[in-house]
């Protein structure tokens, strides 16, 4: 089994001043994590991981623990960056049958959506995606933001990664590829290939905002990996900070 780990992005609207993958959270990265993650789950023996193309001898560096991860240069879009990690698979995994694509940003998905996704590719889906039920109402509206309707969040689903893919399926929906997308499973769907889904998990959110950076920091980092809480036998705190 080989996973695609894309991790290429500049994470604009994290505004971390580094690439958002190697953001830390609990004194790890989060492509470390995500990297992590995927071997601890027991089911994922080869990762390629897509760099942002500058800093691909850093990324290496921080996976460098890992000799079962490789890293490629990712490209100006998402897809540019699986695809390359796709390319790159052909060689590192050559007999893989199954393939997995997740994000970097993903560090927290519990192995047991790993697992679910890989079983049910394995049971013969050519392409699974793990989701959630929205939860909140959803309006349609129109340009000047003005709401033309209330849509029917009843079969609406939130989509995470990792998506797994047999790899023919996956590489065969990247050859199509004419315009890029946000996810893989809608290259398949393009093709009118069949997209099954399997439970998601809260933990499993993609880290795009600094509001998400804190939630992992306070819940998601294992309790060993967080900094310590405050006791109030510290001492003074710094000016202006509320009681
Ligand atoms: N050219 C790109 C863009 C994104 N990604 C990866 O795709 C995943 C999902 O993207 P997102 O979370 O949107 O990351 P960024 O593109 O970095 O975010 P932003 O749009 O805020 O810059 C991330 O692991 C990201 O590193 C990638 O490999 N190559
Ligand atoms: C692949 C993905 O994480 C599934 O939710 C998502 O589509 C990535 O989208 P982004 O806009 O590039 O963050």
């Amino acid at each position: 089994m080989v996973a695609l780990v894309p991790a290429a992005g500049r994470g604009v609207r994290l505004g971390a001043g580094v690439p958002k993958a190697l953001v830390p959270v609990g004194g790890r990265s989060l492509l470390s994590r995500a990297v992590r993650g995927l071997l601890a789950s027991g089911r994922v023996q080869h990762v390629v991981v897509a760099a942002p193309p500058d800093q691909v001898e850093v990324v290496a560096a921080e996976l460098a623990e890992l000799p079962s991860a490789h890293v490629v240069p990712g490209g100006a879009e998402r897809t540019d960056s699986v695809r390359r990690a796709l390319d790159a698979a052909a060689q590192v995994a050559p007999d893989a049958r199954v393939v997995l694509v997740h994000d970097a940003a993903r560090a927290f998905t519990p192995a047991s959506v790993i697992q679910d996704v890989v079983d049910a590719v394995e049971q013969g889906a050519p392409a699974v995606v793990p989701v959630l039920p929205v939860t909140d109402t959803i309006k349609q509206v129109d340009d000047a933001g003005d709401v033309v309707s209330t849509v029917d969040r009843a079969r609406l689903r939130a989509v995470q990664t990792p998506q797994g893919f047999a790899i023919d399926v996956l590489r065969d929906a990247y050859a199509a590829a004419g315009d890029i997308t946000t996810d893989d499973a809608g290259l398949v769907e393009r093709l009118g290939g069949e997209v099954r889904t399997v439970p998601g998990h809260p933990h499993a959110l993609k880290i795009t905002t600094a509001f998400d950076l804190a939630i992992a920091e306070s819940v998601l980092a294992p309790a060993e990996d967080r900094a310590p809480a405050r006791t109030g036998a510290e001492g003074p705190q710094d000016a202006g900070e509320p009681e």
